[in-house]
């Protein structure tokens, strides 16, 4: 995947997670973005934008999700309630990249609380820099469904 590559993503975030999402919302304005909320700091519930984010990437309209929440699990967990979303945590850049290499995660969650605004723009770079390299891994995500 070249890094000029430029991609449809489904971006939102609970209360915790809206700093960060504006923060790569301006960091990735050469991608086709849409915001799926929150729109404010005010206290909401993360499923409530997980789930419309994981439906965007699951219909296949945008290639990836950006979720953002404190820790990352209340989003990840609702996310992958959807049958074709993996969606998966990431809290360093080298676990984004894999999560894209080995996983073929087409949802990057970020614990807003836990990393910082550097460490989550890396990670962000570094999810949708990689490439999912198939073969063995493609066997073990096509096990994945239940
Ligand atoms: O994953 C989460 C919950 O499972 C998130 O971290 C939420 O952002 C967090 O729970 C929000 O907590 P708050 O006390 O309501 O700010």
């Amino acid at each position: 995947m070249s890094a000029d590559t430029k991609f449809k993503i489904a971006i939102g975030a609970d209360h915790a997670g809206f700093e960060y999402k504006e923060l790569l919302k301006s960091f990735l304005n050469g991608h086709e973005l849409k915001d799926f909320g929150t729109y404010s700091a005010d206290s909401v519930d993360y499923p409530d934008f997980a789930h419309p984010v994981a439906e965007a990437v699951e219909s296949g309209e945008y290639n990836f999700g950006i979720l953002v929440c404190g820790s990352a699990n209340g989003v990840a967990i609702t996310a992958n309630k959807h049958q074709q979303v993996r969606a998966a945590i990431c809290w360093q850049k080298e676990i984004a990249e894999l999560a894209r290499q080995h996983n073929n995660a087409n949802i990057i969650c970020v614990p807003a609380r836990f990393v910082s605004e550097a460490l989550a723009k890396e990670m962000v770079t570094a999810f949708l820099n990689a490439a999912f390299e198939g073969g063995r891994h493609a066997t073990r995500v096509n096990k994945m469904s239940c």
